[in-house]
């Protein structure tokens, strides 16, 4: 069964749309930010980083997204280029909007947040005019990502780009993605979730990113089969459901449930992991492997991300993963 288009006749593997940021990690960690005086600057957002984990595994990836007119913008560009990702469809704002940041704190491995600067920004300002149909129709897979859907006109955008994709038959994937300072309610984050969660063939997220979803069905309970089996009533096959350091769980649509445990990491900061199990699962499926080849490889991307100071410059190629899990089970079997 293969859960991801396999046209052959498609010049690129893998497109994302939403946005593209710095993440601006903090050098003096195991300390609040408060006492942090200087930060790494690295490209960032999660549609992004796992559009640069793709392409570091060998996947033939572009970007539809919108970045500010100074340097920020033009260092996420030339970044993306170095890293053989197509920005054709990458477009420079000229209004004076600015490039989301995002200030990692690592008070320690296990206690970290995200501060993030989104006023303005100009990911949130790509029009529904600007994503281009032709480009769509050239990939095989399109991912979303929550955050895009949180104001207009980014949300429109990717509504025109989900019918899109629908009409060439390009498969979706939707990274729920939740970042609750971009977004005015719990009630309009639900809506448009649910509204853009019907068209997509595999949803990948969080338990909370999913039970903010269903925060409008007052749900007598709620379990992770429940969540995916209401989804297998729209367009999904695939759901896949993240729990930390305590691994996945991926429902299928023929009804059987698939887990993947995480693998040992010397930990430096836990953001970034659900952006690399991204990459890493969604690879496996473009290499038609099983869902819990997938799963396993995705889970040990994230552990060496997660190990890492960086997102997006830590994202492996596929035989540094292959590498780690052998060396992991290796290390467990003695
Ligand atoms: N502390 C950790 N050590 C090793 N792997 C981890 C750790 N935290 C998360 N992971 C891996 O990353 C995956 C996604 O992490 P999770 O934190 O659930 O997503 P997100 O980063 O989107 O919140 C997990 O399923 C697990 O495989
Ligand atoms: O998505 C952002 O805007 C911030 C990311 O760039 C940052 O690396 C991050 O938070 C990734 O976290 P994850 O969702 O846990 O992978």
């Amino acid at each position: 069964m293969s859960y991801l288009s396999t046209h052959a006749d498609r010049s690129l593997d893998f497109i994302a749309i939403g946005r593209l940021c710095i993440d601006l990690n903090a050098n003096e960690i195991n300390r609040p930010m408060e006492e942090t005086v200087t930060f790494t600057k690295y490209v960032g957002g999660s549609p992004a980083n796992i559009t640069i984990g793709m392409a570091r595994m060998g996947v033939k990836a572009g970007f539809i997204g919108k970045v500010a007119g100074d340097q920020m913008g033009r260092f996420i560009v030339s970044y993306l280029e170095r890293n053989q990702i197509n920005t054709d469809e990458i477009v420079t704002d000229h209004t004076g909007a600015v490039t989301g940041l995002a200030f990692t704190e690592i008070k320690s491995p296990t206690d970290c947040s995200i501060l993030m600067y989104r006023d303005n920004v100009a990911d949130l300002l790509l029009r529904p005019e600007e994503v281009s149909e032709a480009y769509i129709a050239r990939a095989k897979v399109l991912l979303i990502s929550g955050t895009a859907l949180a104001q207009s006109p980014s949300r429109e955008a990717v509504f025109v780009a989900l019918d899109f994709a629908k009409k060439h038959g390009v498969s979706i994937v939707f990274d729920l993605d939740y970042r609750p300072y971009t977004w005015t309610s719990k009630e309009e984050t639900a809506t448009y979730y649910n509204l853009a969660a019907e068209k997509c063939d595999i949803i990948i997220g969080t338990r909370e990113e999913f039970d903010m979803m269903e925060a409008l069905e007052r749900r007598t309970e709620s379990s992770d089969a429940l969540t995916a089996a209401k989804w297998f009533g729209y367009s999904a096959k695939l759901v896949i459901i993240k729990h930390g350091k305590a691994g996945s769980i991926a429902y299928t649509h023929d009804g059987l449930s698939h887990t993947a445990a995480s693998f040992p990491a010397k930990v430096v900061k836990t953001f970034g992991a659900g952006d690399s199990y991204a990459a890493g699962f969604l690879y496996g499926l473009m290499q038609n492997w099983t869902v819990e080849k997938s799963m396993e490889f995705g889970s040990g991307a994230a552990s060496i991300v997660v190990s890492s100071h960086s997102c997006s410059d830590a994202m492996p190629t596929a035989s540094e993963v292959e590498s780690y899990i052998a060396r992991c089970k290796s290390e467990e079997m003695k």
